[in-house]
């Protein structure tokens, strides 16, 4: 279903969406396909429910997304239950991600609170100077189906506390968790046309929006492909853009770091949501004293992965999202061996018994890897971890650097001078200090280069659905 001017309603042309379970082949649903005509009666809705949305009171606003707070909450597990059926990751992650969501909700519920402006010191006695903070406007939301409730509540949150309206379009392969979002806001009582909801073919959907005046603001999470068309075409009518984009992570282990410690890091970064993170390390550079040691102690924590279907007990992988995605790990591991790296682990699609109907993949090891290997500097967006060994410090620097991407980066070592030396020179949105997991609501999320534009999270998410106001007073003192 679609959700326009608060009312579900079907599509004009009457066409659905069939929603398929990676792990089973299984169609488990499906949902009204709309398309231009039903993204402009969005904008139309979102455009009448602007003024009084951004009048209202902010403890207003927040009541409403605490409601839906509460209302997700109730709701987790069978939110987390529908997403690892939707796009296949393990059933503890999808908590893990709801949780994730619900907390984006919480933050921006209070932080909607807080947006102060300013008075500024006049230069003319007969004048007073003050800047007020104003929501942009209509916004479009654009999102992936690897996180299929956090990133959409990472936009709808922030948007509505700084008073904007939204049209959301989330990814078609995950369109069931948008809704069970989307309802949580309809039984919050949320005034009509502040969000609206259109899935459909990207393209006729956000065509419209990036083509209409009314839409002031596109947050788009995907990849760095999709992202720059978009901003190419957000400068027609000048929208502000929040592009959170593809990345390339490179996870260093230095000689002094606890090595058990770098395993269960890579293997956390590496293998979450089977490699399917814009965050995941994709290069692993060890320090070339304790490489053997690393790469022994890393093959045997991958060896005990379980791969399978998401909601059985004790799986630690699930399925790619698609046939599209275990091309991609098979053609950079095809392209490596190649090219001299070593298969130390995994390296084969699972197609057989439990696995037939299903994209899965094995977790796989590669050493010997070299920045002349396509896994070197393509997003890889799927389990395949290949070690690279360095000498130096300002070596594998350089390295870590040479990529278009620059979003996340981990480093692991104990020595504080090296974690200031390296940390302030790497060309990265994000450094994980001894810590393969460091997004959180409160934390500034995103990249440089082509991962992207602008931060989600923290005091830093809400400023770009927000304009400054110059207000300058010419009073008779
Ligand atoms: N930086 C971040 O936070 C994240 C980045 N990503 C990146 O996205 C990619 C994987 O996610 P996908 O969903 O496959 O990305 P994608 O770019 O194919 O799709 C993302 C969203 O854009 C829409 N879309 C696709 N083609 C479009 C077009 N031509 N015009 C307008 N919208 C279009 C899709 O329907 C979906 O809603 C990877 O590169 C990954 O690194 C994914 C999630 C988070
Ligand atoms: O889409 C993603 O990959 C997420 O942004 C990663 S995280 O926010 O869960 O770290």
């Amino acid at each position: 279903m679609l959700y326009i001017e608060g009312e579900w309603i079907e599509s004009q042309t009457g066409e659905v969406i069939q929603v398929v379970n990676p792990a089973t082949g299984e169609v488990i649903g499906s949902v009204a396909k709309g398309g231009g005509n039903e993204t402009e009666k969005a904008i139309e809705s979102a455009k009448a429910a602007f003024p009084s949305w951004a009048k209202l009171i902010a403890k207003k606003r927040y009541q409403y997304l605490m409601e839906v707070a509460t209302i997700l909450r109730s709701r987790a597990d069978q939110i987390a239950s529908l997403i690892t059926k939707e796009m296949g990751k393990p059933l503890g992650e999808a908590k893990g991600e709801v949780a994730m969501a619900i907390d984006y909700i919480d933050w921006y519920a209070e932080e909607g609170k807080r947006i102060y402006g300013d008075t500024i010191p006049s230069s003319s006695e007969n004048k007073r100077l003050m800047v007020i903070r104003q929501p942009v406007g209509v916004v479009g939301a654009i999102t992936p189906w690897n996180f299929p409730i956090a990133m959409i509540t990472r936009k709808l949150a922030p948007a509505l506390a700084a008073g904007c309206t939204v049209v959301l379009k989330p990814a078609s392969a995950t369109p069931l968790t948008a809704i069970e979002v989307v309802k949580a806001f309809h039984e919050a009582k949320v005034p009509k046309g502040v969000i609206n909801l259109v899935h459909g073919s990207a393209n006729d959907i956000v065509d419209v929006m990036m083509e209409s005046p009314v839409i002031r603001k596109i947050t788009f999470t995907g990849s760095t492909e999709v992202g720059k068309q978009l901003v190419r075409k957000s400068a027609d009518t000048m929208k502000k853009v929040s592009m959170e984009l593809g990345g390339h992570a490179p996870l260093i282990v230095f000689e002094d770091a606890n090595i058990d410690a770098a395993v269960e890091g890579a293997i956390a970064s590496k293998f979450r949501n089977a490699g399917q993170t814009c965050v995941c390390a994709n290069r692993i550079y060890v320090q070339n004293s304790i490489a053997e040691q690393f790469s022994e102690r890393f093959a045997q924590k991958i060896n005990e992965l379980m791969v399978g279907n998401g909601l059985d007990s004790g799986v630690t992988i699930g399925p790619l999202i698609n046939e599209r995605a275990i091309e991609k790990a098979e053609d950079q591991i095809k392209d490596a061996v190649e090219k001299g790296a070593k298969v130390v682990v995994g390296g084969e699609r699972l197609n057989e018994g439990k696995f037939k109907d299903g994209y899965f993949y094995q977790p796989t090891l590669l050493t010997n890897a070299t920045h002349e290997m396509k896994i070197s500097h393509e997003e890889t967006f799927g389990p395949v971890a290949p070690i690279f060994e360095f000498e130096t410090e300002d070596e594998v620097i350089e390295k870590a650097n040479n990529s278009v991407y620059g979003l996340a980066s981990y480093i692991f070592t104990n020595d504080a001078s090296r974690i200031f030396r390296v940390s302030e020179r790497l060309e990265y949105g994000i450094v994980g200090i001894n810590d393969p997991a460091p997004t959180v609501a409160q934390a500034p999320f995103g990249g440089v280069k082509d991962s992207g534009v602008g931060r989600e999270g923290g005091k830093y998410g809400i400023e770009d659905y927000l304009e400054y106001k110059y207000l300058s007073l010419q009073l008779d003192l």
